[in-house]
């Protein structure tokens, strides 16, 4: 097969993990930049120009599209999916899940478990905000963020005011959501591949540090997920048409709940925990389902 991963660093670790599963079973496997693909648009005759070439012979695609180029990277892969091309990951479910209220909108109207949350226009209802999710300390985030920036703990009323107040004048989008102090600045990561759990790994806060985000100094630990954990990162993978996945969720005394879900799941950290080949599940992923 000839499988292309769409990415804008070959040297990135799951870049290059992918190129050796890929090629260790057999396949063709190239790494193109989506920002240097030329779109061209005619009747019946979708086709990408890249470099010198037209990328007319391609059977797979493994999208790793950066937040910072989601627009174009997933015009990019809506023009493969227009020439036939598998796709581990859809440009429409992409798009979805780059923004956590359209997500958390979707898994909540699929039943999936959440920290109770609250989309607001303005600051000035500040009190009945956190009054809807449980009162302080509340959890602030931005709709887009990522690696735990963006992610706030407010821990009195006065706070909570303050930070709307600033985001507001950014004009940032937040959401307002119950904090879960059960959670102990820990989070789960279930890597879901084919609609099924293939790994997962505990992350752990450092030291007086409420997010778990690795970029923020967390550890990772292997970890066995229970029978409700399991359920809730498939049903997520299914509710948001992610079959390739990564979801966060936190162990609360009600059960897990989902944070959120990654359409481009780093490899390092959850190969690095596990020791399990997830590469290669991607890869016969591909080989199973590209018809
Ligand atoms: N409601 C909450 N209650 C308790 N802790 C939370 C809550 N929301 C987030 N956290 C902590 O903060 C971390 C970052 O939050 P979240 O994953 O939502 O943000 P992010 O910036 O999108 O991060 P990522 O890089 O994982 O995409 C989580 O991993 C978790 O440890
Ligand atoms: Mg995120
Ligand atoms: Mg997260």
């Amino acid at each position: 097969m000839n499988i292309v991963i769409l990415s804008r660093n070959s040297h990135l670790y799951s870049t290059r993990r992918l190129i050796d599963e890929g090629e260790r079973r057999g396949h063709i496997v190239e790494v193109i930049d989506p920002l240097k693909c030329d779109i061209i648009i005619e009747k019946e005759k979708p086709t990408i120009y890249y470099k010198d070439r037209y990328l007319d012979y391609v059977d797979a695609i493994i999208p790793r599209i950066g937040t910072s180029v989601t627009f174009y990277g997933c015009a990019v892969v809506r023009q493969f999916e227009m020439m036939n091309v598998f796709t581990t990951v859809t440009s429409d479910a992409i798009v979805r899940s780059r923004d956590k209220l359209r997500s958390l909108q979707r898994l909540s109207k699929a039943g999936v478990g959440m920290p109770k949350t609250v989309f607001t226009n303005y600051s000035r209802d500040v009190e009945e905000v956190i009054e809807h999710v449980g009162g302080t300390p509340v959890i602030i985030k931005l709709l887009e963020g990522t690696q735990g920036l963006g992610v706030v703990l407010a821990e009195t009323k006065n706070a909570a005011e303050s930070v709307l107040e600033a985001f507001n004048g950014l004009q940032a989008r937040v959401i307002v959501q119950e904090f879960i102090k059960e959670a102990k600045g820990a989070d789960l990561r279930a890597l879901v591949v084919d609609g099924h759990v293939v790994g997962a790994m505990k992350r752990q806060g450092k030291e007086g540090e409420f997010r778990s985000n690795l970029h923020r100094g967390g550890t990772a630990e292997v970890v066995k997920l229970d029978d409700a954990e399991l359920r809730l990162a498939m049903q997520a993978s299914r509710a948001l048409k992610l079959p390739v996945c990564g979801v966060d969720m936190l162990q609360s005394a009600r059960g897990p709940l989902l944070l959120e879900v990654n359409s481009t799941p780093g490899l390092e950290g959850i190969e690095g925990a596990t020791g399990k080949n997830i590469a290669k599940a991607i890869i016969t992923y591909i080989e199973r389902n590209r018809t």
